[in-house]
């Protein structure tokens, strides 16, 4: 029996097959991603099987037909399994806004299609991607349950005032509200630090750096402040994405004549890494680039660590005090400068990085599973512990899929 992990983006098809064994979601067996869905990009799918890596184009189509296609190699890679006795027994999606409706996982169902699409809106660059994943996934495999896991459950119990905008309640009656997000991911990575330290039921402060860039403040294991809001653009700089911004500019922009799809591919699409640098969103290719003496690759990359620096003093502050800095995503599990600067930076507070162990949490074998790849970076006379974690948002949704079925009907092994 196995759990079929799918995270349906808006350029990317990422999947991941759990084992399940007495009722336990096991690290996966397979996993990959298809790129190059967005349109007039090149399809190419990757996948790992016990460490074996393969790779191979699709035809280049429109990207409907490039998911179409995607999804059906997936299910010929997937068949290969059930002949192993890996039958799948879920899908579980995340699925990035749950609005103030789920504030836990819920089995798909055609009532909870039509509403979570209400929330499209408000996460344009995820949430129709995620849908499509439902519904694809849902035709290719009837009979299969599927399940929708929340990146905004994690965070729906915050407190009043850090969900609350600063709006008349004829606004705030409306939904308009902090909900946040990255949530099976600081799922994920709250469980691998429990286990790790017991400092993590203490003032925990995780950093969520990929292409999507949130914080999370955790105390006694809840969600209590985010960065991210009522959407997917607030808090951090992102790789395309603008992160806080004063409401001032969009007036101003408005005023210039800007439509609205003209703002909303500004905000999403063409800010934060790539916006600033003019030259990419993606880190590694920034970091190259101001080793050669690039200004503009060195602003974006100054401008990325000044922003994750304020943030974690706020959240900081509403926890009144750190016990443990996590970093984690793309960025935070790889690149030992962020983290090495953004430490020096909150020196202040008695924060010490270990330099030799920073440079080896990004450089040794990730393997996954079970947290064994996470790494404690911290000095041995530093107030705070600072870990470095790599995610798995798969295996998170793949242990809510795993707990409703069991709560419905007990699995087999
Ligand atoms: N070795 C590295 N050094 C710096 N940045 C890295 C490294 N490896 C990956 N990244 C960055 O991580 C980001 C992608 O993060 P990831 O969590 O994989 O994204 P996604 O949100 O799509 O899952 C990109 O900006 C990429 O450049
Ligand atoms: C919510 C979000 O920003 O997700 P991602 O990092 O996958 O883009
Ligand atoms: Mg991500």
């Amino acid at each position: 029996m196995a759990i079929l992990a799918v995270n349906a983006g808006s350029s990317s098809l990422k999947f991941s097959l759990h084992p399940l064994k007495n009722g336990e979601v096991l690290p996966d067996i397979l996993s990959g991603q298809v790129q190059g869905l967005e349109p007039g990009g090149t399809p190419a799918l990757d996948w790992q099987l016990r460490g074996l890596h393969h790779h191979e184009t699709l035809p280049p189509t429109d990207p409907e037909q490039a998911f179409a296609a995607a999804l059906q190699r997936l299910g010929e890679l997937l068949t290969t399994f059930e002949g192993a006795g890996a039958r799948m027994q879920a899908v579980a999606h995340r699925v990035v806004h749950g609005g103030g409706v789920y504030t836990g996982s819920v089995l798909v169902t055609d009532a909870v299609l039509e509403q979570l699409a209400r929330f499209n809106s408000m996460a344009p660059l995820h949430q129709p991607h995620n849908l499509l994943g439902i519904r694809r996934l849902r035709a290719a495999f009837s009979g299969v349950p599927q399940v929708a896991c929340f990146d905004t459950a994690f965070h729906a119990h915050m407190p009043e005032v850090a969900a609350m905008f600063a709006l008349p309640a004829s606004v705030r009656e409306q939904g308009v509200r902090r909900y946040g997000f990255h949530g099976l991911s600081y799922q994920y990575i709250l469980s691998v630090l429990q286990k790790k330290t017991l400092r993590a039921s203490g003032r925990v402060v995780m950093a969520h750096l990929g292409n999507g860039a949130s914080l999370c403040a955790v105390r006694d294991g809840a969600s209590v402040a985010t960065t991210m809001g009522f959407s997917a653009l607030d808090g951090l700089m992102m790789g395309t994405r603008s992160g806080a911004l004063d409401p001032g500019v969009l007036l101003y922009l408005l005023e210039q004549g800007w439509e609205r799809a003209q703002i909303e591919a500004l905000l999403y699409k063409q800010s934060g890494l790539l916006g600033v640098s003019g030259i990419s969103a993606d880190m590694r290719r920034l970091r190259t680039e101001a080793a050669d003496g690039n200004d503009d690759a060195h602003r974006a990359i100054d401008l990325f660590t000044h922003r994750v620096v304020r943030e974690t003093g706020a959240l900081t502050a509403c926890l009144q005090g750190m016990d443990l800095l996590a970093f984690s995503g793309g960025i935070g599990e790889n690149d030992a400068v962020l983290r090495a600067q953004v430490c020096a930076q909150l020196g202040w507070m008695g924060l010490r990085i270990d330099a030799g162990r920073n440079r080896l949490a990004s450089g040794h074998d990730k393997g996954h599973g079970n947290g064994a790849a996470s790494m404690a970076i911290h000095a041995a006379d530093s107030r705070i512990e600072v870990w470095v974690v790599p995610t798995d948002e798969g295996r998170v949704a793949a242990r809510e899929a795993a707990a409703l079925l069991a709560a419905q009907q007990p699995i087999s092994a």
